[in-house]
């Protein structure tokens, strides 16, 4: 092979056709409202697609069809320039959201661009699916999903996942988190912690309303929160778990784009 030839494959090696990324909403900045990082200032990316389908899902816009027409296949770039284009320098946090952006290898393109730019990252999923992008997250949230979901957990799954997130260097986080909302939840969330008492553990209220204006939203939720902080309170194997309402919620109720 000449030099030329080489030089031409090293060139099409680094820059291997990319997919686009199948994007639903980006927005922000606004607070995280929920589990580890709650309170931070970041901007959502959320991808469409899902391989779980939630009983009680607030984001089933991104799986059920409602919103197909909104979909916009959109390159690391694109995001990049959306994400400036919206919010300046306001930023420095980027969280993906989705559905499950665990699904899609090309995420780990978006990742190393906000890396290069100084932007941390954090990633909601349901522990269901791995990709090697994950490694190179600031704070992986996994949400593994209760019996009033109707989905099933994959616990070999589940525990590949912590094992390789366990494998990262201790300046990368992740931590687990349950949505609660009922007794039967609380026994799941329980037998997670049991499972990885090494993780950080998170309860989170569920928000049983999750379309429109609901009547005494805030009252309602506050209500289930109280719950579950009370029970939580009951219980000596959940004293190192950390009790959380959808922040989010609380200040907008189920508007999107928050
Ligand atoms: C919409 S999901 C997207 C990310 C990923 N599919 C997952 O479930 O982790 C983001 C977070 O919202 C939570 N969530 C969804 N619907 C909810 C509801 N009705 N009440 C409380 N939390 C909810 C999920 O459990 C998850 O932690
Ligand atoms: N503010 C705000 N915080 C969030 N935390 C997790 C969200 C999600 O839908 O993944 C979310 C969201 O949609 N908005
Ligand atoms: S896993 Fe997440 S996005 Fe998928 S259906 Fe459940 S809550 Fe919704
Ligand atoms: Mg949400």
């Amino acid at each position: 092979m000449s030099s030329t030839d080489l030089s031409s494959a090293q060139t099409e090696r680094k820059s291997p056709v990319s997919r686009p990324i199948p994007v639903l909403e980006i927005f922000g900045p606004t607070i995280q409202g929920e589990g580890m990082v709650i309170g931070q200032k970041t901007m959502f990316v959320r991808t469409a697609g899902c391989d779980y389908r939630c009983s009680w899902c607030d984001s089933a816009f991104t799986w059920d069809g409602s919103a197909k027409d909104q979909i916009r296949q959109l390159s690391s770039e694109d995001i990049w320039s959306e994400l400036t284009t919206i919010a300046g320098n306001r930023f420095s946090h980027v969280t993906i959201s989705g559905g499950n952006p665990a699904l899609l290898p090309q995420i780990g393109e978006l990742v190393k661009l906000l890396q290069a730019r100084g932007i941390r990252t954090a990633v909601e999923t349901q522990g269901s699916r791995w990709q090697d992008w994950l490694l190179d997250i600031n704070e992986v949230t996994l949400s593994p999903k209760p019996p009033s979901s109707g989905m099933t957990t994959d616990w070999q799954k589940l525990d590949e996942i912590v094992q390789r997130l366990a494998n990262r260097t201790s300046d990368k986080a992740y931590s687990l988190k349950v949505v609660i909302f009922d007794e039967k939840d609380l026994e799941y969330a329980r037998e997670v912690h049991k499972r990885y008492p090494e993780v950080s553990m998170y309860l989170q209220t569920g928000n049983p309303d999750v379309t429109g204006d609901v009547d005494n939203h805030v009252s309602s939720l506050l209500h289930r929160y109280e719950w579950l902080i009370d029970r939580t309170m009951e219980l000596p194997d959940m004293n190192e778990v950390r009790v959380l309402p959808q922040l989010h919620t609380l200040v907008w109720g189920n508007k999107r784009g928050v």
